[in-house]
């Protein structure tokens, strides 16, 4: 297959928005086409939500495939950019031959037709034109079935009676019959090429809309090949499908039917020789019909597995560079290669042996009624006319009839395609429409005071966030392993910033991803303003909390766009002081075109620094009522870190935030310190407090440990 440079837009622009995911997903809210898409030179506001980025950016790229540039072909890449660097994505574990028969167990046993019946949703808005082009492909059938009836009555006519003026007619009506023909089909492209351009690239954006909306759990189990493979390939051979198979499936049917009829109508007894052979082929077709949709099915798999190998290496390509692991994985790449070309060698046996079936028995057929003919002609029970006839008909259906294989393969091919893609359109989707309810969270005479003083200091516009007995569990642990998160209690109070502290992996980013609803805690509640975050929509929860993730997620936009991503009514000023805050003002200014510059894939033409500064002016842009920051300045040099941090005490001071710190430097841009140890919230005091009081969190905030302990 050629993927054009267009499809591999669709491909990276789509690998981006799956990559960060974990940014965007639980602020999701605005439709797609919402967002007014940045011209250069040209930034505007106000800007939306990073879905809609994702929706307008996508759809732009998938309505560009709508023309045919998916063909059949070899596999190609164009050549990278400048500016494209390998991403830093997190390595997800390679697909394993178990995964793929699971996925084979777990097909839900559909036949050919019940599968694609389930395109007719997207294939109803264009009905008309879809029925209307069968429609005119059978009429061009039937006429081409009606020649053989004037080549008849050309032959046992004017041309046997010696009419000259008879046979200029004849040959006239022949001429129009094939120019009609030619032209209905060539109508009937044109008529279907459009709307069918359409359903792809309307069901490759639910599909990209769907992915979107899906938990982050679902992501952290499917490999990425795999919706690289369900948006392009799968949905280019249900275009195939519905471009051809199913047309002309119904033609030849159709053809087929009528050729029949004809047959039988000229000469009944040797239209039963012809038609002797129907029952075994049709029983054989469906044998090897079933064994071909295994086999496709087993295919796609593959190929979507080595798609996620593939991409691995090229977005690690500097460790597999650094550690000369090359070989190794051209030796997995090599092996899975060879997986698919077997399952390919067994589809092409399967297909092979169907069009020979179809070839061989009609031929047979065919040859009989042509011996059984001439005897008859020669005995002169037949006319020659009516043989020449009865045979130009029959050869007319040979095409229909050999063709036939060809399009059960295309047929089960795309059955298998709509099973994959909506094996994923079915996955359920967080229910986002649940009324917010309030819940009264009693808060002890400090918290309260406390709480006052937060509301008088930062206004009414900062939040008060309570964590009330968290728990947390991966859905992917393994049974009787304990929760990540257990009993978790901690208030922050309106204003407040409170810093969290732990040991590597001890929870503090799987804590963090629950206030945005990244995962949603599987006990107790988190409560914004005494509202259950559950019970929020998320355009609402959006609207009053912004995070900045430790990884620091952008995409193939200007700088402006992803700044912009975390602010519905931001406009240039409000980015202009985030980019001042983030100290980013100063690298913005000296890109080639400024806030305007794109960034390139994830951002890769920008220092992992400069990427972090980004996304925390991201973060800070919208002026959220709950800023959450999970370690934003650890890229950072001491001297930028240090006038981030004096900037951002602006910020805090008029917002509730949630810091994740592993650096003395961090924790004390924070009023208090929450301490993250074997699942709990064990210390919570201020710094120095801590230090005194709590061996642990003095051992975690010293250099030694910094260097030897296991922590930063
Ligand atoms: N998607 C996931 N599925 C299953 N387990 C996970 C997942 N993500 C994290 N974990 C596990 O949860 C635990 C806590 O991880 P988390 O990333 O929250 O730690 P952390 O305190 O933020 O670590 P660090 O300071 O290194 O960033 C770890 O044991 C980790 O292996």
């Amino acid at each position: 297959m050629h993927l054009s440079g267009e499809s591999l837009g669709t491909i990276r622009s789509s690998h981006d928005w799956v990559a960060g995911l974990r940014f965007f997903t639980p602020l999701r809210g605005i439709p797609p086409g919402a967002f007014g898409h940045t011209p250069r030179g040209a930034l505007r506001g106000p800007s939306a939500g990073s879905g809609a980025l994702a929706g307008a950016t996508f759809g732009a790229l998938s309505r560009s495939l709508r023309g045919p540039t998916v063909t059949r072909g070899e596999f190609t890449t164009e050549p990278g950019k400048a500016g494209d660097r390998p991403n830093r994505r997190r390595y997800r574990s390679l697909p394993t031959p178990a995964l793929v028969v699971e996925l084979l167990a777990d097909t839900p046993q559909r036949s050919t037709a019940r599968s694609l019946l389930r395109l007719w949703p997207y294939v109803r808005p264009v009905r008309g034109q879809v029925f209307l082009a069968m429609l005119l492909a059978v009429v061009a059938s039937c006429l081409a079935l009606v020649m053989p009836l004037v080549l008849k009555w050309l032959v046992d006519g004017p041309v046997s009676d010696g009419n000259a003026a008879g046979v200029w007619l004849g040959g006239g009506v022949l001429l129009l019959l094939g120019v009609v023909e030619a032209g209905i089909f060539g109508v009937r492209r044109w008529l279907t090429a459009r709307p069918l351009a359409a359903v792809e690239a309307s069901m490759r954006e639910s599909l990209h809309d769907h992915l979107l909306r899906l938990p982050v759990a679902f992501h952290d189990r499917w490999s990425s090949g795999q919706f690289v493979s369900r948006g392009t390939t799968d949905l280019a051979s249900l275009q195939g499908f519905l471009a051809v198979a199913l047309p002309f499936l119904v033609v030849n049917g159709v053809t087929l039917l009528v050729g029949c009829v004809l047959l039988l109508a000229q000469q009944w007894s040797l239209g039963l020789v012809l038609l002797a052979p129907v029952v075994p082929v049709l029983a054989l077709c469906s044998f090897l019909e079933t064994r071909f949709a295994l086999a496709a099915r087993q295919a796609r798999e593959r190929t979507a597995d080595l798609t996620t190998m593939a991409e691995e290496s090229v977005l690690g390509v500097r460790v597999v560079k650094s550690f000369g692991h090359h070989r190794g994985l051209t030796r997995a790449f090599r092996e899975s290669a060879r997986r698919i070309r077997g399952t390919e060698l067994a589809k092409a046996r399967l297909l092979a042996a169907l069009s020979t079936i179809l070839a061989v028995l009609p031929d047979a057929s065919l040859g009989a009624v042509l011996v059984l003919g001439a005897v008859r002609v020669a005995d002169g029970e037949l006319s020659a006319g009516t043989l020449l006839a009865f045979l130009a008909i029959a050869l007319e259906l040979r095409p229909a009839v050999a063709s036939t294989g060809s399009l059960l393969a295309m047929s089960s091919d795309a059955a298998t395609a709509a099973d994959r893609y909506f094996e994923v359109m079915e996955q359920p989707t967080p229910a986002d429409d649940a009324r917010a309810h309030r819940v009264t969270v009693s808060a002890g005479p400090e918290t309260r005071a406390e709480s006052e003083a937060g509301a008088t200091a930062a206004g009414a516009t900062a939040a008060d966030v309570v964590f009330a007995s968290v728990e947390f569990r991966y859905p992917d642990a393994p049974p009787g392993e304990p929760a990540v998160l257990r009993d978790v209690s901690l208030r922050i109070a309106p204003g407040e910033t409170v810093a969290l502290v732990g040991a590597t992996g001890s929870g503090k980013s799987t804590l963090v991803a629950l206030v945005p609803r990244l995962h949603e805690p599987t006990g107790g509640r988190i409560l914004l303003d005494g509202t259950d975050v559950t019970a929020l929509t998320r355009a609402e929860l959006r609207r009053q909390v912004s995070v900045a993730f430790e990884e620091p997620t952008l995409f193939s936009a200007t700088v402006a766009e992803n700044v912009l991503l975390g602010a519905e009514h931001a406009d240039e000023a409000d980015l202009d002081r985030a980019l001042d805050i983030a100290q980013a003002d100063g690298f913005v200014r000296a890109l080639p075109d400024g806030a305007l510059t794109h960034v390139g894939e994830q951002g890769m033409s920008l220092s992992g620094g400069q990427r972090q500064r980004l996304a925390l002016a991201r973060a800070i842009v919208g002026r959220p009522r709950l800023l959450v920051l999970d370690d934003p300045l650890s890229a950072l040099d001491i001297h930028t870190e240090s006038l981030v941090e004096a900037a951002l005490r602006r910020v805090l001071a008029t917002t509730t935030a949630l810091v994740v710190a592993h650096r003395p430097s961090t924790v004390l841009l924070a009023d208090r310190v929450a301490l993250l140890s074997g699942g709990r919230i064990t210390a919570v005091g201020t710094h120095d407090d801590l230090l005194r009081t709590h061996p642990e969190y003095a051992s975690l905030m010293s250099p030694v440990a910094a260097d030897g302990g296991g922590t930063r």
